[in-house]
């Protein structure tokens, strides 16, 4: 069942498009947004989150209709902002309190209980009275999503949460998201192909204002079927082969460099067929090519 969904949505500033034609279609648990920088991600965020305006198309969350019933829609938001911003004298436990007064969140033995339960939940009870300047970037965000989760919200909206991020606190980051599981719908943007292949199951990748595609990780790995080759040539000729081929990735091996390409035909007689991955698709998508 579709809980979020948007239809023939369009959004330009000062005339310039910045989403054209777009349609999602969401339901519970994780659902990954990818794309490359300026590809409309944070656009689409902050419309789903009703900060931003947009001028045609339909929005639909949790049977509400976005344009006419922005402040109900409002009720059922949580949203990690792309730039998080935090009164950084505050405590971690002093700011989950102070957003759920903001949110709503009046009784206070009520409001404690959901702070200390979400402060368990993002693993930050131990640090719960640290002041937030002291907190590393990983622990920030952390609190980030527990603000984001206080007032029991339906729709979570996280805006490329683990940018920035150290392997490890991406790591503790995405096991904090993927426990919520499919209590709520989640929309999370990246462009860090890692952030969504273990823990979502849908996507959709964003390319300059547009749905390039919309379905399974798994099925996005097959869209570069037959298109990747691993090719070997010798290191001295490294920079003319990379400029001559989509290279996704390279390595050295003695003297010798290894090269996966992305194209439609074999690029070298001596290119051999590799199975793609979740980045290959991706690779595949943003590049036209297809299996
Ligand atoms: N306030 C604005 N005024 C004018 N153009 C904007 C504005 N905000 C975004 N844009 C343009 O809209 C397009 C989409 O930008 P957006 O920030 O939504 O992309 P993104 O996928 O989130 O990129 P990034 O990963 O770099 O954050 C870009 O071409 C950007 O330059």
């Amino acid at each position: 069942m579709h809980t979020v969904t948007v239809e023939g949505l369009n959004k330009t500033y000062r005339s310039v498009p910045a989403l054209s034609n777009i349609h999602l279609e969401l339901g519970t648990g994780l659902f990954g947004l990818l794309g490359p920088n300026g590809a409309g991600k944070t656009t689409l965020m902050k419309i789903l989150s009703t900060v931003l305006p947009y001028e045609e198309g339909r929005v639909t969350i949790y049977d509400l209709d976005l344009a006419k019933e922005g402040e109900k829609v409002r009720g059922l938001l949580g949203y990690l902002p792309q730039h998080f911003y935090v009164p950084l004298q505050f405590t971690g436990r002093e700011l989950l309190h102070y957003v759920g007064s903001m949110k709503g969140l009046t009784d206070q033995r009520q409001r404690t209980s959901q702070v200390e339960r979400l402060l368990e939940e993002v693993n930050l009870l131990p640090h719960a009275d640290k002041k937030i300047k002291s907190f590393s970037g990983g622990m920030t965000r952390r609190l980030g999503i527990a603000q984001a989760l206080l007032g029991d919200p339906k729709f979570i909206i996280l805006d490329e949460p683990t940018a920035g991020l150290d392997p490890s606190e991406r790591i503790r980051f995405r096991n904090v998201i993927e426990k919520l599981g499919n209590d709520y719908t989640i929309i999370l943007s990246t462009h860090i192909i890692s952030d969504i292949e273990t823990s979502c199951e849908k996507v959709a990748v964003l390319n300059k204002g547009s749905v390039r595609y919309q379905g399974t990780t798994v099925n996005l790995a097959k869209r570069a079927a037959g298109c990747i080759w691993e090719l070997q040539v010798p290191y001295a000729e490294y920079d003319h082969y990379a400029k001559e081929y989509t290279v996704i990735a390279s390595r050295r091996e003695m003297n010798h460099a290894v090269f996966r390409v992305i194209a439609q035909e074999p690029p070298h007689l001596q290119a051999v067929a590799v199975q793609p991955t979740i980045e290959d698709g991706y690779m595949a998508v943003i590049n036209g090519v297809t299996g």
